[in-house]
């Protein structure tokens, strides 16, 4: 079985992104390119990334008006990512029409609440109630708008997949135990995010920025 560990390459530099993807390639199940790659190489960059032959997860997370994303999305159709991702706090519309303009094998995820925020972000942001009851009821909407799964935190994954145990669920916020947070707030450790269920894991800076990331991919798997 592959990994369930898909790295984060936030870097605008594609000889690095391509490095690091060559060395950590055989513990990790795929590469994810956000908005720090893409705003820097664009299609061309997640095209030569693909040709590494791992599956590409784009996350862009996308939030606009329907029309807006959806169009954005059937721009993004020749790279058939196997993951995309847009805001779940879009609505439902947005999601829906996202799910339609997204190729066929490309899993469409809805970001609920960023792993970097806690409770008091936001209540910060108006909303009033804890970040687990905000993620619970972003999951029930991206379930009824037919998308594919959401990404949410280690501490909620159990919960969503009781509310939809179909669901795909993506968790980043993952750090080895005593592993630097940085700009994360709500965190568990890979292993436990895959025991609540987690579909796949993003990691990046644990293993971007570790002096050897492919001593750094190989012990995390090994905890898994
Ligand atoms: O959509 C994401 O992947 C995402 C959602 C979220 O709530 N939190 C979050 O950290 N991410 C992404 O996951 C990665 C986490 O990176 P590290 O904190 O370096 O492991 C980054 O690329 C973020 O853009």
């Amino acid at each position: 079985m592959s990994s369930p560990i898909y790295v984060a390459l936030d870097t605008p530099d594609l000889e690095r992104a391509r490095a690091i993807a060559t060395r950590v390639r055989h513990h990790v199940g795929g590469i994810k390119l956000g908005l720090e790659f893409f705003a820097a190489n664009g299609r061309s960059g997640v095209r030569e990334m693909a040709e590494l032959g791992l599956p590409i997860f784009l996350d862009l997370k996308l939030h606009d008006i329907p029309n807006t994303v959806a169009k954005a999305i059937m721009a993004l159709r020749p790279l058939e990512p196997a993951i995309l991702t847009v805001h779940a706090s879009g609505g439902r519309a947005m999601l829906e029409d996202a799910k339609a303009a997204a190729p066929q094998g490309t899993k469409v995820v809805a970001v609920t609440m960023l792993t970097s925020l806690d409770d008091s972000d936001l209540a910060a942001t108006g909303v009033a109630g804890s970040a687990h009851d905000q993620v619970i009821r972003l999951a029930e909407l991206a379930k009824a708008s037919g998308i594919d799964g959401i990404v949410c935190s280690g501490n909620e994954v159990a919960a969503a997949k009781k509310i939809w145990p179909k669901g795909f669920f993506v968790v980043p916020g993952v750090r080895p135990a005593n592993g630097e947070l940085a700009d994360q707030k709500r965190t568990t450790t890979p292993r436990q995010a895959l025991d609540a269920g987690a579909s796949i894991l993003v990691v990046g800076r644990p293993i971007t920025q570790a002096e050897d990331p492919d001593h750094a991919a190989r012990a995390i798997e090994a905890t898994l």
